[in-house]
């Protein structure tokens, strides 16, 4: 045999290994007898072409079967579940919760201390971190934020009635996106960031850093998902240094000022200060211990990325809807109207709670434009699944897709249609419990709930009060996503029609 000869040989035997491993791979829901979407080598069902996150899941949830609780699925080589069946769903949010609380992602405190906040981590240091903060979100804290919610609205109305001087048609989502910096800011960090007069504010610029630039291409989210310990011993960071640096000095100067000073504020950073000192914000905080101050940071930047892309995404697909349909629009005007003569023109906590159908609106954006497109957990460990003999192995993805499940003809009827009448309770109480997903459900699901919902309620309330919105020549009709980002967002941004009322 000449060289040649034998460089085929070992090329065709080096092939034929590979593609029999694949086949061996791919075999791995057919042997558990569960129904499954056929993979092509070497994708699995991932799409071949650069997609956003709810495309890699949507196919194959259009492919589910009527009684089967999940379709497998390949991410490349690894076997994934996406969950089909809302009773199923349930299970693994809810009932079983107990085997379902991880949500398997990556984490390197060594090297990114930011990167050991709670969405990330599992198990023990989740659950202490989660009951140490829940009490950082009842609804009595959420009354005691309102104020400051409300003041940067405030700021937020003069701010944008001054642009409307010398313009008419604005882009909206940039505009939200310091809207919800500022509230963050104020409401996690205490410092008044102003990147509402102030558009190349630090803060701001370092949020867009964290969207915009991700750290990673698809090759290092690859390593981070597939092979973390790899991952960590190649020292992989999830955010940049320079972000890490910038929260970190941040939050010392804010609690060395406050600590010297004996400040105290209306806002969450007072509530960590509280942790941090052994005050008890209830009885389980208390036994659970303090929290240290890498704890504070990557819980403050938590807030931070969770609470401003998130809600202000909210609002600005809320917004959209309105300008394409005037009548939900002067609908909506009409009962802040109503509550507020009532509350004599005071936007009190009170008054807000009273506006329902502004809160439909922000569930009916929230199921037609969910910012996070689908929900992840990890069972701990094997896990039979009820009324099967499948045997779902410990660590295997769950991958809810919300955005599927909100857009499903079967379960929201005319999913296109942007109807906030689907939320009022007669309708919730007719649907299945899991057919919302907007905030997650069970043990794990937004801790930020309130505070997200109240900032969207009050941004909102403060334009519809004094703006009325309408699509303009720029406006996206239909709306185009962007592929890299992982919340969900307009590819270009939304420009609308704002006259002053
Ligand atoms: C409209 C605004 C918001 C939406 C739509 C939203 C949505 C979500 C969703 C879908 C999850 C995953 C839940 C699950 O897996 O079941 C989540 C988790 C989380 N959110 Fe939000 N969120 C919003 C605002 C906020 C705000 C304002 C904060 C904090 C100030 C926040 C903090 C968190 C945290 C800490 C988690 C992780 C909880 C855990 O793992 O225990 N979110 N959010």
């Amino acid at each position: 045999m000449d060289n040649l000869s034998i460089v085929l040989c070992f090329v065709i035997g080096l092939i034929s290994l590979v593609l029999i491993s694949f086949k061996k791979r791919y075999a791995y829901w057919k042997d558990r007898g569960a129904a499954y979407v056929e993979p092509t080598i070497p994708f699995g069902n991932l799409p071949m072409r650069q997609v956003h996150f709810k495309d890699t899941t949507d196919p194959v949830y259009k492919q589910k079967k009527p009684g089967v609780p999940f379709m497998g699925a390949y991410f490349f080589r690894t076997p994934v579940v996406i969950a089909t069946d809302l009773d199923f769903i349930q299970n693994v949010l809810v009932k079983d919760f107990s085997n379902f609380h991880e949500r398997g992602m990556y984490v390197n405190e060594e090297d990114d201390g930011l990167s050991g906040h709670m969405f990330s981590l599992d198990g023990e240091k989740w659950k202490s971190l989660r009951t140490k903060l829940s009490p950082t979100f009842t609804s009595g804290k959420m009354k005691f934020m309102f104020p400051t919610v409300v003041n940067v609205a405030d700021r937020f109305n003069s701010t944008l009635s001054e642009i409307l001087e010398t313009e008419s048609e604005l882009e909206v989502r940039d505009l939200l996106a310091r809207f919800t910096t500022d509230v963050i800011g104020s409401c996690a960090f205490g410092i008044e960031c102003n990147s509402l007069k102030n558009p190349n504010s630090e803060f701001r610029n370092y949020g867009s850093k964290i969207f915009d630039e991700p750290l990673h291409g698809a090759l290092g989210q690859l390593l981070m998902i597939q092979y973390p310990n790899l991952a960590k011993k190649l020292h992989v960071r999830v955010f940049q240094k320079e972000v890490e640096d910038f929260f970190m000095g941040l939050v010392r100067e804010t609690i060395d000022y406050r600590e010297k000073n004996s400040v105290r504020r209306n806002d969450f950073m007072d509530l960590l200060i509280q942790l941090k000192n052994g005050v008890a914000l209830d009885e389980h905080s208390q036994k659970l211990g303090r929290v240290t101050f890498g704890e504070i940071v990557a819980q403050a930047f938590l807030f931070f990325i969770a609470g401003f892309e998130t809600s202000s995404t909210t609002m600005l697909f809320s917004l959209y809807e309105l300008a394409l349909n005037p009548d939900i629009q002067e609908k909506a005007r009409q009962e802040i109207e109503t509550v507020l003569t009532k509350y004599e023109g005071k936007l009190t906590y009170e008054a807000v709670k009273d506006m329902v159908y502004v809160d439909q609106i922000i569930s009916e954006s929230l199921r037609k434009y969910p910012p996070v497109v689908n929900l992840i957990r990890q069972p701990f460990k094997d896990y039979r699944v009820p009324g099967t003999k499948i045997i779902l192995e410990k660590g295997t993805s769950v991958f809810i897709p919300v955005f599927s499940i909100h857009r499903d003809p079967e379960i929201f009827p005319n999913p296109d249609v942007f109807d906030p009448d689907r939320f009022t309770p007669e309708q919730m109480k007719s649907r299945h419990p899991m057919s919302f997903l907007g905030f997650g459900e069970g043990p794990r699901n937004c801790i930020g709930l309130r505070f997200g919902r109240m900032q969207s309620r009050i941004g909102l309330i403060t334009l519809l009060k004094n703006y009325r919105l309408k699509p303009c020549a720029k406006t996206p009709i239909p709306m185009v996503f962007a592929v890299r980002r992982p919340v969900l967002s307009p590819k270009f941004g939304i420009h609308l029609k704002i006259e002053k009322l």
